[in-house]
């Protein structure tokens, strides 16, 4: 065999291979998905330069063939791709690869770590795991010869005449002692299924196709079925709940971008910070990390996005700074934000039915981007205790916006079909119908628990009540929402009762003559006796009622401005809040009990005997009803409970007493 060139490989390189074995790549495997993305291109070069007509004669189908010996500990990769003449070694192998190995090392040879661990050094990846690494080579041009090449990893490198007889490229490694897993047939089949399953070029092994994944977000959505997306998802993540809805990107301007995002259901413990969207560069896996690229707000999504124009042999930092990266992240969330608008727009029972988890992740989007806010804010839905009635119920117009080549599709179930039963309104819509009652005033739930009697009462008099009763609503949203929406008052149904509640008629009326008192004040001393309580504000209301009975006789509320000076300490002191002993108890005079109270306490005022058993009933009473109130807030701790519990008995004994 006749040596073409002997030499040496003329940048610094006793420098890079202990750095490329050791530091640069963590994972060695990478190699393999190099050597597999180089014969990829060469495959396709052949193509285009077949079809230029360069290439005489029909190609033949592409295919990668991988050989394995481990008696030998070589593992060799073959193309029919372009091949490449001995002046191409010598610029693209020992020329190109070693200078751009070299700008590479000098850039990261001090922050090694700082990688993002994958491409870069390409063909020269290999040296992590082969003591020698061979080229043998056939051009497709016309007269071309077949090359040699071979570097056992020192500087030295030789160029020989080869024995190749068909055009293309074998790559041979002979694998270090350390690193001979990669000669075994099962762990190449996984790598490649790791890394390689969606190649578009058929991988053989032992006469086998081992890579079989058709690469769905390269497909024209015209062509993809329902079925074929939620057997993507349900591939990409197996034993996972189906998604709710889904999006197809397909762009090539100003930049190459193809994927699928998928919505899953979010689990209650969702971490945004963890994304698990996998990132392909021409279809070879990358990583499932691209915290970098997707805005954190988009991490709950997953699915596929695959784009050659994310650099990826640069710094995470450099990334994440990188100009074409952040426009890629701001179309991702625009088509996101296109999706939702479509959906909300064209089919609303099935935008409900999913808002539970999108509305998170909306409300979230919101908090953290202000052009995805804007995108969405009129789609944030909340459920209401509104009831619209069929010719009432007013569909809100949002404009579409449509671009060719975006598919959308979600998953309709049978129950999505039926009208939905619970009530969603926009916030807008909500002020709108309630201007003339409420002007400009919003009465929430967060907590339909233990604020339940709370919204029926407001129900009942006609108010309507919104539930922003999720987690992300109560620590962050409303917040956002009293910031975005500076002149609206949000108040929660417990902390006063708005005065379409209450008719004061009877406040006033006098019912002891002897001391001018009135009614209430009456009723409020009465109260004040009984619980001997000074930290809780006593106050006097009559509900208005048509049926006095169905109102709460008292109610505990906690004014907004102080609760949320409580939760604000309880945050900084990085406790949870208990029930605040510094409370409002409204009592509702208007209820037949606080009646019979008043009553029951003129009978034991004319015994002229504070000690009197109508006496004793009448504070026994008084703290049931508080007890009761209370209750209604869950606000009863241990000891509460046995007091309750004892009086209780102690009542009903003096109530059967003959
Ligand atoms: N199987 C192959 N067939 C033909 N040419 C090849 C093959 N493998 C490598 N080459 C040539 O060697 C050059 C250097 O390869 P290398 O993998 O180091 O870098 P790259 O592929 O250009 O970039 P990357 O860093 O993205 O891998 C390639 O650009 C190509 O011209």
């Amino acid at each position: 065999m006749a040596v073409l060139e002997k030499g040496n490989i003329t940048i610094h390189t006793e420098n890079i291979f202990p750095i490329i074995k050791k530091s640069l790549y963590t994972d060695h495997e990478i190699f393999l998905r190099e050597l597999i993305s180089n014969s990829v291109d060469a495959i396709s070069k052949l193509k285009m330069a077949s079809l230029a007509g360069e290439v005489q004669g029909e190609i033949e189908e592409p295919e990668i063939t991988i050989r394995l010996d481990q008696s030998k500990r070589t593992l060799s990769v073959s193309d029919n791709g372009i091949g490449m003449t001995a002046d191409e070694v010598k610029k693209y192998i020992n020329q190109v690869a070693f200078s751009s190995a070299e700008d590479f090392i000098t850039k990261y040879e001090k922050s090694a770590n700082d990688l993002i661990g994958h491409f870069g050094l390409g063909f020269y990846s290999s040296f992590m795991v082969a003591q020698k690494v061979e080229i043998d080579t056939l051009s497709y041009k016309e007269g071309a010869e077949a090359v040699h090449w071979s570097c056992d990893g020192s500087p030295e490198f030789e160029l020989s005449q080869g024995e190749r007889t068909t055009v293309g490229t074998t790559i041979t490694l002979t694998l270090q002692e350390e690193e001979k897993e990669y000669a075994e047939p099962a762990r190449v089949r996984q790598l490649i299924k790791t890394y390689c399953d969606f190649i578009p070029v058929k991988i053989k092994l032992d006469g086998e196709q081992i890579n079989k994944q058709q690469a769905l977000w390269k497909e024209s959505p015209q062509n993809l079925s329902k079925e074929d997306y939620l057997e993507f998802y349900r591939y990409l993540y197996p034993f996972q709940e189906d998604p709710l809805l889904w999006v197809h990107l397909n762009t090539d301007y100003p930049f190459l971008l193809n994927g699928i995002l998928y919505f899953p259901k979010l689990k209650p413990d969702v971490d945004f910070s963890k994304g698990q969207i996998k990132l392909f560069c021409n279809q070879v896996f990358v990583s499932d990390h691209c915290e970098e690229i997707i805005p954190e707000f988009l991490m709950p999504l997953r699915g596929v996005i695959d784009s050659p124009d994310i650099p990826l042999n640069v710094s995470r930092s450099a990334l994440t700074n990188d100009r074409t990266v952040r426009r890629i992240a701001d179309f991702i969330a625009k088509k996101i934000g296109d999706r939702l608008k479509s959906l909300y727009n064209e089919n609303r029972d099935e935008y409900i039915r999913c808002w539970e988890d999108v509305g998170t992740f909306v409300k979230y989007g919101s908090l953290k981007n202000e052009k995805f806010k804007q995108q969405v804010e009129d789609l944030i839905i909340y459920r209401t205790t509104y009831q619209p009635t069929p010719a009432t119920a007013d569909t809100p117009q949002v404009e579409v916006q449509k671009e060719s080549g975006d598919a959308w599709e979600e998953v309709s179930t049978e129950e999505s079909k039926t009208t939905s039963t619970q009530p969603y309104t926009t916030l807008k819509e909500y002020l709108d119908r309630n201007q003339a009652k409420q002007e400009k005033r919003v009465f929430y739930c967060s907590d339909p628990s233990t604020q339940g009697t709370y919204v029926e009462l407001y129900k009942k008099q006609g108010l309507e009540v919104l539930f922003l009763d999720s987690f992300i609503d109560t620590n962050y949203f409303i917040p956002f929402l009293e910031r975005e929406y500076s002149d609206v008052q949000f108040s929660r149904v417990d902390s006063e009762l708005d005065q379409t509640l209450v008719e004061d008629d009877k406040a006033q009326e006098i019912v002891d003559p002897k001391t001018n008192k009135t009614r209430n004040e009456v009723i409020k001393e009465i109260f004040e006796k009984a619980l001997n309580k000074p930290r809780v504000n006593i106050k006097t209301q009559a509900i208005k009622s048509d049926d006095p009975q169905g109102t709460p006789p008292a109610m505990v509320l906690l004014p907004e401005a102080m609760r949320r000076l409580q939760e604000m300490t309880a945050l900084m002191q990085d406790r949870s809040m208990g029930f605040p002993e510094d409370h409002v108890l409204l009592i509702n005079t208007s209820h037949p009990l606080i009646q019979n109270i008043l009553e029951l306490n003129q009978g034991a005022i004319i015994q002229g005997s504070g000690e009197s058993p109508t006496a004793e009933m009448v504070n026994l009473m008084c703290q049931h009803v508080y007890d009761l109130a209370l209750m209604a807030q869950k606000a009863f701790d241990a000891e509460g409970m046995k007091a309750f519990v004892e009086r209780s008995n102690q009542v009903l004994t003096k109530l059967t007493q003959k």
